[in-house]
């Protein structure tokens, strides 16, 4: 079987497997202990033809297996990081089941803080300042790792412009000398590293850390005269720190901050009172590549 029983339907580009499998890994070392809280989606395909045709399932490794695949390999192997359990998994199914030819794994890792004073060894508060995410593809031969975060919300209380822009009969903006910039950042970045043999994969948490560092300093050190400017600075401030990044991708909502007149109360507004508008909302977004590079990162990041 492999034959198409419809005349002029086909099938076009196929994957399954278990999305959004939460899986809280606890280590204990005596009474200090250690967690790690993933949001796993795993995604296969390969030889599906016959599944999706006729309905023989003899190619198909349940979602629930996989599933039980993430449970059972953060106990024997523990999470070391999204990106390296990540490609535990990818390598796992292809390597493991014949008909499955490529796996995409895509994790996001939510932080926790002790808490609890100097003597805290077992308690714990969910951080705010955004989600770790990594999406791992192996097709038997190569990898590919996208990491990054995203929901990172950041905000400037001065140092932003935005003026000299072009206008028309529909322009109402007035110049801004002065303004609040506030954004949730998004942002994806791509190893140059592939797997190969011999190839040192990147320490994954330095490179998580320093990424982040990064951009953070570049947002707020840069004096903007746009959301773009600043976003490209924030880019090429990591793909010029960190040699192992190839490429980055951000997508930054600009949120918005109106003065509110306060002139009907009789009081002045010196830049002091806002209305935080939640939408809608500027969008701004762009990769930055390192000299030469492929771009390689899709342009929408939600898909992602
Ligand atoms: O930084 C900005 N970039 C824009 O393109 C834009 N457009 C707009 O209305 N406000 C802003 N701010």
């Amino acid at each position: 079987m492999t034959d198409n029983p419809a005349r002029t339907a086909r099938l076009g580009q196929n994957q399954y497997g278990k999305a959004e499998t939460r899986v809280v890994r606890i280590t204990r070392e005596g009474e200090l202990h250690h967690i790690k809280d993933l949001n796993v989606s795993v995604s296969l395909s390969g030889d599906m033809e016959d599944v999706h045709y006729f309905g023989s399932n003899a190619n198909v490794l349940p979602t629930d297996t996989t599933k039980n695949t993430v449970y059972a390999f953060a106990k024997e192997h523990g999470i070391a990081s999204p990106e390296e359990f990540g490609l535990l998994l990818a390598r796992h199914f292809v390597g493991t089941q014949e008909p499955i030819r490529r796996a995409r794994i895509r994790i996001e890792e939510y932080a926790w803080e002790r808490i609890g004073g100097p003597d805290a060894r077992h308690s714990f508060a969910r951080t705010g300042g955004g989600t770790r995410v990594a999406q791992v593809v192996h097709d038997g031969e190569r990898a590919e790792v996208v990491a990054g975060l995203k929901d990172l919300t950041v905000l400037n209380t001065t140092g932003s412009e935005f003026r000299g822009y072009r206008k028309d009969r529909y322009t109402t903006l007035p110049e801004a000398y002065d303004r609040i910039l506030a954004t949730d950042v998004s942002a994806r970045w791509r190893y140059a590293w592939t797997g190969a043999e011999g190839e040192g994969a990147p320490d994954w948490d330095l490179c998580y850390r320093e990424s982040r560092r990064h951009l953070l300093e570049a947002f707020a050190q840069t004096y903007s005269l746009s959301l773009q400017q600043t976003l490209y600075r924030m880019g090429a401030r990591v793909v010029e720190s960190r040699p192992e990044i190839e490429e980055i991708r951000l997508s930054l909502p600009n949120k918005h901050h109106f003065l509110v007149d306060l002139e009907p109360f009789g009081l002045e507004n010196d830049n002091e009172v806002y209305f935080a508008a939640d939408r809608p909302y500027g969008l701004i977004e762009a990769t930055v590549l390192r000299d030469g590079a492929e771009a390689l990162i899709p342009a929408d990041l939600t898909t992602l």
